[in-house]
């Protein structure tokens, strides 16, 4: 099947509508990022049709979330974008002005890369470490994504300084375990978000189980945040 149609229809199952236009910047996107993968590793998939499925459709499950409603004036941060996942599928479907960030230089100079090949706009590129950037620019994002970063307690308090008032975190995950979540619910406490969703999905053709966690940044957090760069790694927030 044409990918294009392929993604649609996919899309379709989760209620995430896609213009044929869309669906075509998104399948030339998946071009650039295979075509780049010969000499940059960013991703393990090589297989375009299930590239589609694993990263394009997975990146956009959220927009199905009942909570999530992203307009084009709108902000959003890809805390640890890889190869633009899922912040280029997110920003090409909502139109919304995007910052796609890693730490890595030569991932981020790929996805500037594809970009402006692509004409994309709405999407910036920031090579930085989220705890240093934090710094930078506080309280401006509406939405923060992540899509296989790190721990959720760790997530959280990555992304708490970037929030404003009532932002959401949006969390993508596989399964995670019942002492992954405890320790964000504390986590969440201590930075002042509050759990909102818990949606679970099952990708096309067995392609494995996805949650999407959703939590909004309700109060002032009870530390200082961000904290010294390394620590919510290293001394994660949320530990009994
Ligand atoms: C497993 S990859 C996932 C990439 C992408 N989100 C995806 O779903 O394909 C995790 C990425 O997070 C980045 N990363 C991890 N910790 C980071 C930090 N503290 N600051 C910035 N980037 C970070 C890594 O460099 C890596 O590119």
């Amino acid at each position: 099947m044409d990918l294009v149609l392929q993604l649609r229809k996919e899309l379709a199952t989760y209620g995430i509508p896609c213009s044929e236009e869309q669906g075509n910047l998104l399948v030339s996107y998946l071009d650039l990022v295979i075509e780049k993968n010969k000499v940059v590793n960013l991703t393990r998939i090589s297989d375009p049709v299930e590239a589609v499925t694993l990263h394009l459709v997975d990146s956009l499950l959220p927009l199905s979330c009942d909570e999530i409603t992203i307009r084009p004036e709108d902000s959003f941060l890809d805390m640890g974008t890889g190869a633009g996942f899922p912040g280029v599928p997110v920003a090409v479907l909502t139109g919304a002005q995007a910052l796609l960030v890693d730490s890595v230089g030569k991932k981020v100079a790929a996805v500037e890369e594809f970009a402006r090949q692509l004409r994309l706009t709405g999407v910036s590129t920031k090579h930085s470490r989220l705890e240093d950037l934090a710094r930078m620019i506080p309280g401006s994002q509406d939405y923060v994504f992540a899509r296989a970063v790190a721990q959720t307690n760790v997530l959280i308090e990555y992304a708490t300084p970037f929030l404003k008032q009532n932002g959401m975190l949006v969390v993508e995950k596989g399964r995670p375990e019942d002492s992954e979540l405890l320790e964000a619910e504390r986590a969440a406490e201590i930075c002042g978000l509050a759990l909102v969703s818990r949606e679970t999905f099952e990708l096309p053709r067995d392609l494995g189980h996805r949650e999407i966690l959703l939590y909004r940044r309700v109060r002032k957090s009870k530390i200082k945040l961000p904290r010294k760069v390394g620590m919510a790694k290293n001394s994660p927030l949320g530990l009994k």
